[in-house]
């Protein structure tokens, strides 16, 4: 089964969006047999035993009070550690292919929290943006934690991903998130909320403007900015290309820029043009929304 990259927050929705585009695709086979236990081989980068793949199927299992003898490949095409998903979708990519190989049909939100879990072993703590994005596709809003429940929306949104060849720094994801501030004044928090409906607005009117005005944010981009290379470069050089609105991609180092279709191409051209002239090698790609590893 395939899982899509996807791009967490997109400015102001911090764990609770996250929007699955074409960028890169993580890829998983599985086998079931008799007894019970999941093995991993992963081919390309291999994160070690304790993995989110891993800790996915423990929460499957533990939810669904079953267990399986599973062999699970997963080909993880998404850059690692860059800030698109990546192990969440290798997760969400397993999960999948073992219920197809199961026979078996469960409720998304089982899935998705399986799966969210599981970003702990990369992460530090449970998220379940990324890998809500990757099992539904389009763009999906977290619209409670507790219980989980979200909902998705299948705008038209046209993307430029920029991708930095940095060296990936071991818990990047987890020292993002020990960066954030830990309170915000209370007329932030009123942009910020104001910010995220029009994120959900926009993705229900497949309206890139309102995309654009949520994927403003003052609160963890200004924390994690410092420690994206190229960043202000990419971000100065994107908008004059005309696009809508860019904003770190997750917690980086990835950049994602809106961008309507005519631009795109312009747009794709100033970050690779941002990021030589910091002395960054760095790939770009022009992206559209994708389905999700449970749609397909
Ligand atoms: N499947 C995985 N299981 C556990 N840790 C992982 C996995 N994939 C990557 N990591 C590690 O977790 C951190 C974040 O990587 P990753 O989640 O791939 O970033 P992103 O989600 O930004 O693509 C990195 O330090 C990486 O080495
Ligand atoms: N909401 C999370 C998203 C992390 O995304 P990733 O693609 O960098 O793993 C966060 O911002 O910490």
């Amino acid at each position: 089964m395939k899982a899509p990259s996807t791009s967490a927050n997109l400015g102001s929705g911090f764990d609770v969006v996250a929007v699955a585009h074409d960028a890169y695709f993580a890829e998983a086979y599985a086998s079931v047999g008799s007894g019970c236990g999941v093995h991993v081989k992963f081919k390309g980068f291999d994160p070690g035993s304790d993995n989110t793949v891993t800790r996915a199927f423990v929460r499957l299992f533990d939810i669904l009070g079953i267990c399986r003898g599973v062999e699970v490949e997963v080909v993880n095409n998404i850059p690692v550690a860059r800030g698109l998903g990546s192990s969440g979708a290798s997760a969400v990519a397993a999960l999948a292919a073992f219920l197809r190989e199961a026979g078996m049909k469960v409720d998304p939100r089982i899935v998705v929290e399986a799966a969210g879990h599981g970003e702990a072993a990369a992460a530090g703590s449970p998220h379940f943006d990324n890998v809500a994005g990757a099992a539904l596709g389009g763009a999906v809003v977290i619209t409670s934690l507790n219980p989980l429940d979200f909902v998705k929306f299948s705008p038209r949104l046209t993307f430029v991903v920029g991708v930095p060849d940095v060296p990936p720094t071991p818990n990047k994801t987890k020292l993002m998130r020990e960066v954030l501030p830990k309170s915000v004044d209370f007329k932030t928090y009123v942009k910020q909320i104001s910010r995220v409906a029009a994120l959900v607005a926009g993705f229900a009117r497949s309206d890139p403007a309102l995309v654009a005005r949520g994927m403003a944010d003052e609160v963890v981009e200004p924390a994690r900015a410092p420690h994206v290379p190229g960043y202000s470069r990419v971000r100065k050089y994107v908008m004059e290309a005309g696009a809508l609105a860019v904003a770190i991609s997750g917690a980086g180092p990835a950049v994602v820029a809106l961008v309507n279709e005519k631009e795109a191409d312009a747009v794709r051209s100033a970050v690779l043009r941002a990021y030589a002239e910091e002395g960054i090698k760095a790939e770009a790609k022009v992206a559209q929304i994708a389905e999700g590893a449970l749609e397909t």
